[in-house]
């Protein structure tokens, strides 16, 4: 599935237009699959439809239509008459099947709510450009107070379709129909909340219309399957990857085992952890070469083997004394790099290694994307999908950006998002782990961008499932201990 811009989906309109299918019948279409939705997920006799001036509400006519075979259907419309020829006709036609709209005034309003109709929110758009005010904002709070359902036609009306940053005052809908393809705002706290059950609806724009228009994909465990790795029954551990860990330091060494513990679990061939001081090594499987960060690090890595490191991870819980080699460590093999947390430095010098290294995996979360940015982070939270496309460009690499919903962007201008797991993996460690994984995943250089859109899947996979069991008090190594179900369930498709 793809995610639309307003801008975009206008452009996708147009196309569709000028191959032939004129906005008419996409209006005819979208406000069918508005009814259709209705006669799906409600069962209230009454239904109120509230139109907006622009072509939302020319949607809005057309369900109001639909659905007067089998609902008592009433229709409350902005004063100001529809603007576009289309909503105007659709209007007309409504008009010729008996019922006409009222204007949406306060007492109308009230009077219609008091019966708690279903309420179909066909006000505003993917055309909104301002936040909702005066008469129009008092009777979205209207609407809110009622308790009455609230079906959304597209997006709720006041929410921004653009940005998960809330404009104003807005519909909170129990049950979005998305026209066309899924909005910006549908994947993107805070407006995410506001759409209830959102769906998406095919009004007859062609495929490849849609595809050619739309620059994110949604990701899904369908769209990862094929981008899982697998293993060839007669493989050996030098084949499947072997990892280098770089991490750890004296407080933060829980980091580092978590990391690779999950790189064990997702599969790599070998792990060896190179930190500074004793490593408890509680899964003996860990390997543990000492470095000291005073003395000579890089010459302690270099003489690590080369089947030793087919992959590097470098970062989680990383000593600060680090931070001076950085750029040295990342030049140091040309191997696919992941970057998280003290490895994600920032400065000149580190964005030239991480270029000119040319396979480096960041895993920013806001905080460290918008250092990197040297902007804040309410900035990156308002455009998450910008932040990481800049700093793919910037820097040449992959990058994750962390957060609830979490975004995979490429260098070349692929992007990618993410809005599963659960609230309760915002608890420490849970990067290490995806950090983890990432490193045994990212052993195909060729497929660095589609590895890494699969890994955020299943570590989120991994977050639903201790999710379930733990609420939110799950902790950061019940998601290595789900992994391997999660896993299993994306490679059979359940
Ligand atoms: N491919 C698809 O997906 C298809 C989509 N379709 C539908 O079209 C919808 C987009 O339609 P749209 O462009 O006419 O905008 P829409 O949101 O109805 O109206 C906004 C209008 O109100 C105004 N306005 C803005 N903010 C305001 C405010 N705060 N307070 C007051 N006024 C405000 C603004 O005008 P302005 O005042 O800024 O000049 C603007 O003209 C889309 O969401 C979908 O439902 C289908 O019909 C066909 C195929
Ligand atoms: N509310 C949430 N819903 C879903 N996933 C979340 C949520 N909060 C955090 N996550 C995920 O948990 C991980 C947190 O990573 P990070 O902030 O680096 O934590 P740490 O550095 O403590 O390991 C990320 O993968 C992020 O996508
Ligand atoms: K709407």
């Amino acid at each position: 599935m793809k995610l639309f811009s307003a801008h975009e989906m206008r452009a996708a309109d147009q196309a569709a237009a000028d191959a032939g299918i004129p906005l008419l019948l996409l209006m005819e279409a979208a406000g069918r699959a508005v009814a259709d939705a209705v006669t799906r997920h409600f069962a209230h006799p009454e239904v109120l439809v509230l139109c907006g001036g622009g072509n939302n509400g020319g949607d809005g006519y057309v369900a109001a239509r639909h659905l007067l075979a089998s609902r008592r259907v009433s229709v409350l419309e902005l004063s100001s008459a529809p603007r576009s020829d289309d909503a105007r006709t659709m209007r007309r036609a409504l008009l010729a099947h008996g019922l006409t709209p009222r204007p949406l005034e306060e007492a109308a309003l009230t009077r219609a709510l008091e019966g708690r109709p279903l309420v179909v929110d066909a006000l505003f758009g993917s055309g909104l450009t301002r936040p909702l005010e005066g008469e129009v904002a008092a009777a979205v709070a209207r609407v809110n107070a009622s308790g009455c359902e609230v079906l959304s036609v597209d997006v709720p009306s006041g929410v921004a379709s653009d940005t998960g940053e809330l404009l104003g005052p807005h519909v909170r809908a129990t049950r979005t129909v998305q026209l066309a393809g899924a909005k910006v705002a549908s994947l993107f706290h805070p407006a995410r909340a506001a759409f209830g059950a959102a769906e998406v609806a095919d009004i007859g724009i062609p495929k490849a219309i849609l595809e050619a228009h739309a620059s994110v994909t949604v990701l899904s465990p369908d769209g990862v399957r094929a981008h899982l790795p697998t293993r060839a029954p007669d493989t050996h551990k030098y084949e499947v990857g072997t990892l280098l860990v770089i991490a750890g330091s004296a407080t933060y060494l829980g980091a580092a085992e978590m990391a690779c513990r999950a790189a064990l679990r997702a599969g790599a061939g070998l792990v060896t952890l190179a930190s500074e001081g004793s490593f408890p090594g509680t899964w003996p499987e860990i390997i543990h070469e000492r470095l000291a960060w005073d003395h000579d690090p890089l010459g302690t890595l270099a003489e690590l083997g080369e089947n030793r490191a087919q992959v590097r991870l470098i970062g989680p819980g990383l000593d600060r004394r680090a931070a001076a080699v950085l750029p040295a460590l990342i030049g140091q093999r040309r191997v696919p790099t992941v970057l998280d947390a003290g490895a994600l430095g920032g400065g000149d010098a580190w964005e030239r290694a991480v270029r000119d290294h040319g396979r480096c995996v960041l895993t920013p979360h806001h905080g460290e994307a918008a250092k990197l940015l040297e902007t804040s982070a309410k900035a990156v939270r308002t455009a998450p999908l910008e932040a990481a496309r800049t700093l793919a460009e910037r820097t040449g690499a992959v990058v994750v950006l962390k957060g609830a919903t979490t975004v995979v962007a490429a260098p070349d201008g692929r992007t990618a998002a993410h809005a599963g797991g659960h609230p309760g993996m915002a608890t420490g460690g849970t990067g290490d782990v995806l950090a983890g994984l990432l490193g045994a995943w990212c052993s195909d250089e060729g497929a660095l961008f589609e590895r890494a859109c699969a890994g955020v899947v299943a570590h989120a996979r991994a977050g639903e499932r201790a999710g379930a069991r733990f609420g939110d008090g799950l902790i950061a190594t019940d998601l290595i201990g789900a992994f391997p179900e999660a896993w299993r369930e994306l490679r059979e498709g359940r």
